[in-house]
C-alpha cells in the first residue's frame, strides 16, 4: 500500500441518480440508524451502476464469541440486502485485532485471545452468519493478512496519522478517562487497526452497530490519509435482548441465539413485549414496510398482538430452521400455554419403585434437590399426568407417567422395581 498526499478528485459532476440507484439507495436506508454521507453513496451507487463494479462493503467481526445470536444478524441482513443488489460483500474477521480486544461500549479491557481460540470461533463464526449471508458470494478475509506484515515500524507510522485528542473523542474512552478507569494504550491501536482494514480492503461502505461509529469513522480519515476515496459508514439501531433494556448480548445473557432449538427461539421472542415486538420487526422482519404497517394497524384497531408477535416469531424460526419447525414451534408453545404436555420432553428410566415424589423429581432432574421439590409439591407447582398434587410423601408405583415442575418443566418417566 502506498501512500499519497493527495486525494482522488471527486468526479466534477455528480452522476445521475436513475431509478435503480434511488430504489437500491431506498433499500440500503432502510431501518438505518444513519447512513454517512447519504449523497456520496448515492454517488457511489450510480457509479458502480454505470461501471458495473460492484461497491466493496465491509463488516468487521471480531471471533470473541462463536455464537451469533439475533442481534448481529441486524447488520448481516443489511450485507445480505447489499449482497442481492450485486455488491461485493467482504466477511472480515478480526483475527488480528481481537488479540487486542475491541474497547468499544467496554469500560474496561478486554482479555485478548489466544489464535487457537480465534481461529475456532472464526470457522463457527461463518457457519452460522450463511445463515444470512450467500457464502458463495462472500469474500473472507483475516486481518493478520495485512497487520502482520506492517511489523513494529508501520505500526508505529499508522499511529502518527491519529491525534490524542481525536482518540478521546471516543465516548468509552472519556468516560473511563474521567472516572480514573485505566486505558491501556494498545487499546487505542484497535479503531486504528480496523480503520486500516478499509485502506487494505479499499472498502466503500463498512456497517456496523451504532456502537461502532467511531471505527468506522476512523477507517474514513485514514483511507483519506491513504489516498483513497474514503468509505461511507452505515450504522444499524441495536437490537435490545429480553429484558426489553440491554443491547442483546452474549455477556448480559439476554439473547436469542441463532441456531438455538425452534421451539425456544419461539418462545423466547413470545416473551418480549408488545411495544418491543415493533422493534423486532423493524431490525429483523422482511416483510414489506407495508406489511408491517398493516400489522400495526390492525393491533392499534384492537385487534390482539400476540398475533403479530405468532408471526414474527414463526418467521424468524422458518428463516433459521424451516417452515415446519415454525409450525411445530406454534403448536408447542400453544399446548405449553394450554398446560398441555410439549412432544419432545426428556425420557427418562428409573428403578426403586414405589419412590417418594421428591425423591423422582430429583433423579429426574427437575428439581436441584429434595427439598425444593418438596416446596415445589407445597407451592401446588408438581403435576403427575396433568394432576397437581399436594401430599409431599405421596409414593409412586411402577409405571410410566408425566411429571412437570412449573410451567416448563417435563419428563416422561418411566418407573421400575
Ligand atoms: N444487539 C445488537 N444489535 C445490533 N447490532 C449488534 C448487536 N450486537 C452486536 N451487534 C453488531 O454486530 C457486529 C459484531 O459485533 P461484535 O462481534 O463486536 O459483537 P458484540 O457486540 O461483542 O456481541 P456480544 O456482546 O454478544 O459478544 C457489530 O457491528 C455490532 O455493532
Amino acid at each position: 500500500m502506498t501512500t499519497s498526499s493527495s486525494i482522488p478528485s471527486a468526479p466534477s459532476k455528480a452522476l445521475p441518480l436513475t431509478d435503480n440507484v434511488l430504489e437500491a439507495l431506498a433499500i440500503t436506508k432502510r431501518g438505518v440508524d444513519e447512513l454517512l454521507i447519504e449523497s456520496e453513496f448515492a454517488q457511489k451507487l450510480a457509479r458502480s451502476e454505470q461501471s458495473g463494479v460492484p461497491l466493496r462493503i465491509k463488516l468487521g467481526l471480531d471471533p470473541t464469541a462463536p455464537d451469533l445470536h439475533l442481534g448481529h444478524t441486524v447488520v448481516l441482513n443489511k450485507m445480505r440486502q447489499l449482497q442481492d443488489l450485486g455488491h461485493q460483500v467482504i466477511f472480515l474477521i478480526g483475527d488480528f485485532t481481537s488479540m487486542i480486544g475491541d474497547p468499544s461500549g467496554r469500560n474496561a479491557t478486554r482479555p485478548p485471545l489466544t489464535k487457537e481460540q480465534v481461529e475456532q470461533n472464526a470457522m463457527t463464526y461463518f457457519k452460522q452468519a450463511s445463515l444470512v449471508l450467500d457464502p458463495a458470494k462472500t469474500e473472507i478475509r483475516y486481518n493478520s493478512e495485512w497487520c502482520d506484515p506492517l511489523g513494529a515500524r508501520g505500526m508505529i507510522q499508522l499511529a502518527s496519522r491519529y491525534t490524542v485528542a481525536r482518540m478521546m473523542e471516543r465516548d468509552d474512552f472519556t468516560k473511563r478517562f474521567k472516572n480514573g478507569t485505566p486505558i491501556a494504550v494498545h487499546e487505542f491501536l484497535y479503531p486504528l487497526m480496523q480503520g486500516y482494514d478499509s485502506v487494505a480492503l479499499k472498502s466503500d461502505l463498512e456497517l456496523g452497530g451504532t456502537d461502532q461509529k467511531f471505527n468506522l469513522l476512523v477507517g474514513r480519515e485514514l483511507q483519506k490519509d491513504y489516498g483513497q476515496e474514503p468509505q461511507c459508514i452505515l450504522t444499524m439501531p441495536l437490537l435490545e435482548g429480553l429484558d426489553g433494556v440491554e443491547k442483546m448480548s452474549k455477556s448480559k445473557n439476554n439473547y436469542i441465539g441463532i441456531t438455538e432449538p425452534g421451539n425456544t427461539m419461539f418462545a423466547k421472542i413470545m416473551s418480549i413485549s408488545d411495544e418491543m415486538m415493533w422493534k423486532y420487526f423493524n431490525l429483523l422482519s422482511f416483510r414489506s414496510i407495508a406489511d408491517v404497517a398493516a400489522l400495526k394497524a390492525a393491533v392499534a384497531a384492537g385487534g390482539n398482538p400476540r398475533d403479530a408477535k405468532v408471526a414474527i416469531a414463526q418467521e424468524i424460526v422458518a428463516r433459521f430452521h424451516s417452515q415446519q419447525a415454525a409450525e411445530d414451534a406454534l403448536a408447542d408453545f400453544v399446548n405449553r400455554s394450554k398446560g398441555g404436555i410439549p412432544d419432545d420432553i426428556p425420557e427418562v428410566a428409573l428403578g426403586g419403585a414405589p419412590l417418594g415424589v421428591a425423591q423422582l423429581l430429583k433423579q429426574a432432574n427437575l428439581c436441584a434437590s429434595t427439598s425444593e421439590a418438596m416446596r415445589m409439591v407445597e407451592q401446588g407447582g408438581v403435576r403427575v399426568d396433568g394432576t397437581v398434587i399436594s401430599d409431599k410423601a405421596l409414593q409412586l408405583e411402577a409405571g410410566t407417567f408425566v411429571l412437570q415442575v412449573g410451567k416448563r418443566k417435563f419428563a416422561r418417566v418411566t418407573l421400575s422395581a
